[in-house]
């Protein structure tokens, strides 16, 4: 079950010519899709485009109406292969993935649709998950684009300029036999606005259609001699043609006073972020008005030359504005300027920093600085000399605690992890390799288990290196989730694992979704999914592998099972790879799954039980170790305001969802007995009611007689 759902507002994907659709980035970019009459779509999920694979996903019947086929794709190396569709077929197809990470899982695909080319409009919308809040590494995509020669649109966020460009992407793609990169930032992904809508246009060539109709030729095809054509071709054909088509079609877009001395060669993403800094500079109205002269890429490659001969041209300076490192657009341009034998100064990184989010404020200081050397005329003489001494900006890591990412309340991960601790308690520190996915918080406190991540579903593979020459020696543990499991854990981590007779363990975690990236349905999903197969064992896959030493947890919240058997992997004399797969539901999926169910059912009269845990004040110590083995949010400590104690005792709030784990570790690492367990009944039986009124008195009766035994100092 995904995070969202949308269902209700994909009904507006069928809105006809004049509507005005009114919503999110993600729908706009679907409705596009249709518009311009996609054949096939397909991807695979990650932040910022997790919702766009959800809004398809949701749109299957609409998509089915029109001709459309939908793929959930294993990877991104699945997707961007899919592609091949539109190698011989005119059928337009496009595919989804996050990027930078996706685009390095697709790279080999990329390689090979890019050599043969295609014939079909052919589009790869990457998410970038650039800057503050991402949850990856810090690259640009633009690296892989020019190794395979393909495109990168980069459109203005805003749904009009989202809209078009998804029209421009298959022509040009068309136009240039070229894969196209449309590249959209988790703003673009999310903003909201309005567009005039077009009909929905069935494909011209549905993927049944070439079915039936196979072509082959053989010049298409990726093995020499072809593959020394096709590099010719790129240089010689697809380059030229899509520069003509950028110029043509006006691609990118000219804001400002040309006449102006200085100018602005900004990316398309970075449009509205421009635009607010020159409006706090006084330098733009809100609508984008402005005297600055501003060449807007909405195509960052290839960059046109002549363009930006054009651009430059008279002007005393200009500033090169794209987001990370390295500056591939400025040096490109630098290359240009340079060739031509022009003296302009060409300004960009040093202005702005080398790397890094452009936000608000930083893209205020660049603009400012560049102006304040070439142009200071230009800014208000409040930013030239000013009088104010600038504000001081406190260090609030001083004041505020730092927040780093977790595991949710109730985690079913929580519980492997506090096993783990437990077993090296008795065996001693080991080798953990981590991969991707919510179970690398375990590298944080309180857990602090992990030394490596290496991609998805690498896990097991980067523990590969570790083979122990001494025999009963210290095993390497890996960690690898069902997500990566089925995005090639399975051949790269576990096939690798039997074929080089490795010795150490690996714990596959299932939580039932590909959790990390928003709870979509994998191979291995318990739940019925309308459109896909699931329900697959994973079990039955590494037994497939080879794997020999299997074992399978089927309540990871069994914490003292989950410590035996883990003991049990890391020491027993069987050779080969030791598989444990744990699996319980993903909490956060599991409460968005149940709640809305329990509410129903609260409000139809029906009695429910919810159960939540609790510390008794009067028997926690307030040693604290519970929560050393936990780091559950919803386990806290808490003040009793009796002078006599010194120590905070543990609390437990009300966001518990009584998954028992608190109780688990406490009886495992045989901590506490201070933890119960209490029943939360709605719409209770008369009996129940009778009968918690009898012990309320009961308790009433014996605290007020413990009180009145109690000292009181007046
Ligand atoms: O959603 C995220 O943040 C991810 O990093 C998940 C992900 C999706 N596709 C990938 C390919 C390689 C590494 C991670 C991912």
């Amino acid at each position: 079950m995904a995070e969202r759902s949308f269902a209700k507002e994909v009904q507006k994907l069928k809105k006809g010519d004049g509507e005005t659709f009114t919503g999110e980035g993600i729908l706009a970019i679907t409705k596009a899709l249709l518009e311009n009459g996609v054949g096939y779509v397909g991807g695979y999920q990650g932040s910022p485009i997790s919702h766009l694979m959800d809004v398809l996903a949701d749109a299957q019947e609409i998509l089915g109406e029109l001709g459309v086929h939908f793929e959930a794709s294993a990877s991104e190396a699945t997707a961007t292969a899919m592609l091949a569709a539109s190698v011989h077929y005119p059928t337009r197809g496009a595919v989804t993935y996050k990027s930078v990470v996706g685009t390095n899982v697709a790279s080999d695909a990329l390689s090979n649709l890019a050599s043969g080319g295609v014939t079909g409009g052919s589009i790869i919308i990457v998410g970038e998950d650039y800057g503050e809040g991402s949850s990856i590494m810090q690259e640009r995509t633009y690296a892989f684009a020019m190794k395979s020669q393909v495109w990168m649109l980069d459109p203005r966020p805003n749904l009009p300029t989202i809209v078009k460009t998804v029209g421009d992407a298959f022509e040009l793609s068309e136009a240039s036999n070229t894969p196209v990169m449309l590249q959209v930032g988790i703003r673009s992904c999310h903003v909201h606005g309005s567009f005039t809508a077009s009909d929905n246009k069935r494909p011209e060539l549905t993927v049944s259609d070439a079915l039936e109709n196979p072509k082959r030729k053989l010049d298409r095809i990726v093995l020499p001699p072809a593959t020394y054509i096709h590099e010719q071709e790129k240089l010689t054909k697809r380059r030229p043609a899509a520069e003509e088509f950028i110029l043509e079609r006006g691609i990118n877009e000219r804001f400002g006073t040309p006449a102006s001395k200085i100018g602005l060669v900004i990316t398309g993403g970075s449009y509205n972020t421009v635009i607010r800094a020159l409006n706090r500079l006084d330098l733009a109205d809100i609508y984008g008005d402005t005297q600055i002269d501003i060449l807007c890429l909405n195509c960052v490659y290839p960059l046109v030359d002549s363009q930006i001969l054009d651009f430059c041209e008279g002007k005393d300076a200009v500033l090169v504005v794209e987001e990370g490192f390295p500056n591939y657009i400025e040096q490109q341009i630098s290359h240009v300027l340079y060739k031509a034998g022009k003296s302009i100064k060409l300004e960009g990184k040093g202005k702005l920093p080398m790397g890094g989010e452009y936000t608000g404020q930083v893209m205020v200081d660049g603009l400012a600085e560049f102006l304040q050397d070439h142009a200071p005329g230009l800014l208000p003489v409040t930013k030239v000399a000013t009088n104010e001494e600038p504000v001081a900006i406190p260090d609030l890591t001083d004041t505020l605690p730092a927040r780093p990412p977790g595991f949710c309340t109730g985690c079913p991960e929580r519980p492997i992890f506090a096993a783990t601790k437990l077993v090296e308690e008795e065996l001693g520190e080991h080798h953990i390799s981590s991969d991707i996915g919510c179970h690398l918080f375990s590298i944080m406190p309180p857990f602090d288990l992990g030394a490596t991540t290496m991609g998805y579903g690498l896990g097991p593979a980067s523990a590969s290196a570790f083979r122990n020459e001494k025999k009963g020696g210290r095993r390497s543990i890996s960690f690898v989730g069902d997500g990566g499991f089925w995005h090639n854990g399975l051949t790269s981590s576990i096939g690798n694992a039997v074929f080089n007779k490795s010795d150490n363990v690996i714990i596959i975690v299932d939580n039932y979704y590909s959790a990390a990236t928003g709870g979509q349905d994998i191979l291995s999903s318990r739940a019925t999914n309308k459109t896909k197969e699931t329900q697959h064992s994973i079990v039955d896959a590494v037994k497939g592998m080879g794997v020999k030493w299997v074992r399978h947890i089927d309540r990871t919240y069994d914490v003292t099972k989950m410590r035996d058997t883990l003991t049990e992997a890391l020491t027993t004399p069987e050779e080969g790879p030791k598989v444990i797969v744990a699996s319980s539901e993903c909490m956060l999926n599991k409460q968005r799954r149940v709640k809305p169910e329990m509410a129903k059912a609260v409000k139809d009269g029906k009695r429910v039980v919810k159960p939540r845990f609790g510390v008794d004040e009067d028997v926690c110590t307030g040693d604290h170790a519970c929560m050393r083995l936990s780091g559950c949010p919803s386990l806290s400590v808490k003040d009793t305001g009796d002078p006599l104690r010194d120590d905070p005792v543990a609390s437990i709030d009300q966001t518990c969802v009584g998954c028992g784990n608190c109780g688990e570790v406490a009886d495992a690492a045989v901590l506490c007995p201070s933890f119960y367990q209490a029943e939360v009944v709605s719409n209770p039986t008369e009996r129940e009611k009778r009968s918690a009124s009898r012990s309320q008195r009961l308790m009433g009766w014996l605290q007020s007689r413990r009180d009145a035994k109690r000292i009181v100092y007046a």
